[in-house]
């Protein structure tokens, strides 16, 4: 038998409404207090007749007091409260309802049970429990009769502990039972005859003989006194009659005990000698020790529980905190006589309702449905087993992730930074070149501005802008160019519908350094790194064009020489700004030259790339190319002169060169 989960554990907690929790089974249970109520039974003839007046009173239906303090304890409580209490005019029938049913019929449902009755003697117990056992066992047979989709099998035991030995009610044999423990059933008791019920006559037969068979004795106050503690048990099995026989068949197995135990008694007030007082000995130590289990279980589970301290608690372990529902019905005597008694059964009641029992649905499946739970079972383990496995896998993957969420979140607010600066830069100088009277002193405020070439630079209109600009620079005409850019746009006006330039060579945002010839070059070297790098250009396309034989190449020769040359010139000269800062400290330690002589080293090689250029523009292909690119050059001119005159000719400082070179960076990224 075992206790597992299931429709029964769900079909169980919907009958009782309760809390299902994991048992110490390792199954689902119920964890749940014992159901404490107390029976007040009328006073009895003697009592009456001597005069023993009524101490007790069920004030209401959970409290009992007594009116009277007692005498040896005047301290102590006189009110007692428990799950229900039942004044001397309830009938058996209301006690079983209320204080017995629930707990008893649980085991229809595949859950142990007991129903204790606990009391001194002649106080009610066997009167109670007769009834007890009679009303449950006929709800039992009444829930049969309704529920016909299920085959019910009831089996049916008894015994006695007599003198701390257990006997069999249902054997003629009067010999002693042994009690073996068994890590399964647990406590079980050897060789009790346990019979298969045909029906509630053959019960009620069986209880009959179990009454004959009982050990009892007459004391003065009881005439039928019980002398043993006596357990009736009925077991029954259910299983569901479409799986009879087939692979899923299932069986719910539950018992319910019915305990009438024997009267604690004062050995004074029974008059009990010989073998009665023998009998109360037994009797008296082992509600001790049911008191004592009943008191440590009210308080700690985990600690020691001295249920092997008698036979009567260790067959009834798991009815006291194991897996059983359990109700005691405590019963009193209402005579001031026995208050001291009837105190010490309400204390007993007093601890009993704390105990907390741990009730499991109970069952028995065919070896294949159980290899099949089994194998669900593993199943269900392995998975749980490799859950936790690929949730921390996951988690760990998940917080990879946002890390580079974030670092890709940052790399984007750069970039959008950058990109923001960019644009800031391309709208000043955008501003500038569109504003042609645009203040010099809001020039040099720009100085580190990037310079952008638009495309349409190759435009008319543009280059005719990019002159007047030129043009508009008073101190630093530079009539060579002016020359050479009224004879391009001759030209250009000449073969305009005849050359488009390749967008390649439309992009001229070389920097210009400025800087005062410091080589022992010809003139073209002192052409600054913006000619220098256009002219680069230009120069490529000129080259082409030699390269295919044209006859422009000795008209040109000399100048392609000096362009040439000052390629090169202009491209060591960046070079060696940018990497070099030797030379390029080495260029700033030259001696500084005047305005003039720098003016004039600017004009010459310009002077002469002009006259060159116009030259090859008049020589056939090439010149459609050289023209585009003039135009742009305009535009890096007149920028640069304007900063020239503001700086009063000084030589464009190392910011300016490094605004124009990221200006060629930002345009070729642009242009990516
Ligand atoms: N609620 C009750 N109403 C009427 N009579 C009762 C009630 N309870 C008990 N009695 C009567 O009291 C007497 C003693 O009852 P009972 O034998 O059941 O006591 P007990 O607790 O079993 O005693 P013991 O422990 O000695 O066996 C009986 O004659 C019984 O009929």
């Amino acid at each position: 038998m075992g206790a597992i989960g299931g429709d029964e554990v769900e079909q169980w907690d919907k009958m009782n409404g309760g809390e299902v929790v994991n048992g110490g089974g390792g199954g689902l249970g119920k964890l749940e207090k014992i159901l404490v109520s107390v029976r007040l039974r009328p006073l009895g003839d003697k009592e009456i007749a001597r005069g023993d007046p009524a101490e007790w009173e069920c004030i209401n239906d959970t409290t009992i007091i007594s009116r009277s303090t007692f005498p040896d304890r005047p301290t102590a409580p006189t009110a007692y409260s428990f799950d229900r209490v039942f004044r001397s005019d309830c009938d058996t029938k209301e006690v079983y309802k209320e204080g017995a049913k629930e707990v008893a019929l649980s085991v229809v449902g595949g859950i142990n049970s007991s129903i204790f009755a606990y009391g001194q003697t002649s106080s009610g117990k066997t009167y109670t429990m007769t009834g007890i056992t009679e009303y449950t066992v006929a709800d039992i047979y009444d829930y049969i009769g309704k529920h016909e989709e299920r085959a019910f099998v009831l089996k049916f035991s008894a015994l006695e502990i007599y003198n701390e030995v257990v006997r069999d009610l249902l054997s003629a044999e009067n010999s002693p039972l042994r009690l073996w423990d068994d890590a399964e059933k647990g406590t079980y008791v050897e060789n009790l005859t346990e019979v298969v019920l045909r029906d509630w006559n053959h019960l009620k037969e069986l209880i009959s003989v179990c009454e004959a068979q009982r050990k009892t004795g007459e004391t003065y106050l009881n005439e039928n006194s019980s002398r043993s503690h006596q357990i009736l048990k009925l077991t029954i099995e259910s299983s569901a009659r479409e799986f009879l026989g087939k692979d899923k068949s299932t069986t719910l197995v539950a018992s319910v005990n019915f305990v009438d135990l024997a009267g604690s008694e004062r050995a004074s007030q029974a008059l009990s000698a010989g073998a009665r007082l023998k009998e109360g000995c037994h009797i008296n130590r082992s509600l001790l020790t049911l008191g004592t289990v009943i008191r440590k279980l009210s308080k700690v589970r985990n600690g020691h529980i001295p249920y092997r301290d008698s036979k009567l608690t260790r067959i009834l372990q798991h009815s006291l905190g194991g897996n059983a529902r359990t109700a005691i019905i405590c019963t009193m005597s209402p005579a001031h006589s026995h208050m001291e008694q009837s105190r010490n059964t309400l204390l007993f009641a007093s601890c009993a309702k704390e105990v907390v029992t741990n009730a499991q649905v109970n069952v028995v499946m065919s070896d294949k449905a159980l290899v099949k739970h089994l194998q669900k079972e593993l199943a269900r383990l392995e998975s749980e087993l490799r859950c936790p496995a690929s949730y921390f896998s996951l988690e760990a993957l998940v917080k990879e992730k946002d890390n580079q969420i974030r670092k890709m979140e940052k790399e984007i607010r750069e970039l959008k930074s950058q990109r923001d600066l960019a644009q800031s830069r391309l709208q000043d100088l955008l501003q500038v070149v569109g504003d042609n009277h645009v203040p010099k002193h809001s020039l040099a405020s720009r100085r580190n501005f990037t310079f952008d070439v638009p495309q349409s630079c190759e435009d008319e209109q543009s280059t005719a802008e990019s002159s007047e600009v030129v043009d508009s620079v008073p101190k630093f005409r530079f009539p060579g160019r002016q020359d050479a850019q009224r004879e391009h746009r001759s030209q250009q006006a000449e073969n305009n519908v005849q050359f488009t330039a390749p967008s390649r060579y439309s992009v001229s945002s070389p920097p210009f350094s400025g800087m005062p010839p410091t080589d022992r070059r010809d003139d073209a070297s002192q052409i600054s790194n913006e000619d220098s790098n256009d002219l680069c250009k230009e120069v490529r396309c000129i080259e082409t064009n030699i390269t295919e034989g044209n006859e422009c190449l000795e008209s040109s020769a000399v100048g392609s020489n000096s362009l040439q040359d000052s390629n090169n010139a202009g491209s060591s000269m960046h070079a060696n700004n940018d990497s070099n800062p030797s030379v390029n400290s080495r260029l700033h330690e030259e001696s500084p030259i005047t305005l003039e002589q720098h003016l004039e080293n600017v004009r010459k090689p310009f002077a002469n790339l002009v006259k060159d250029i116009g030259s090859s523009m008049r020589n056939s292909s090439c010149s459609k190319v050289i023209g585009r690119s003039r135009s742009c050059r305009s535009l890096v001119s007149y920028s640069l002169f304007e900063d020239m005159e503001k700086d009063d000719c000084t030589p464009p400082s190392r910011s300016l060169m490094t605004s124009l070179g990221d200006l060629k960076t930002v345009k070729e990224g642009d242009l990516h």
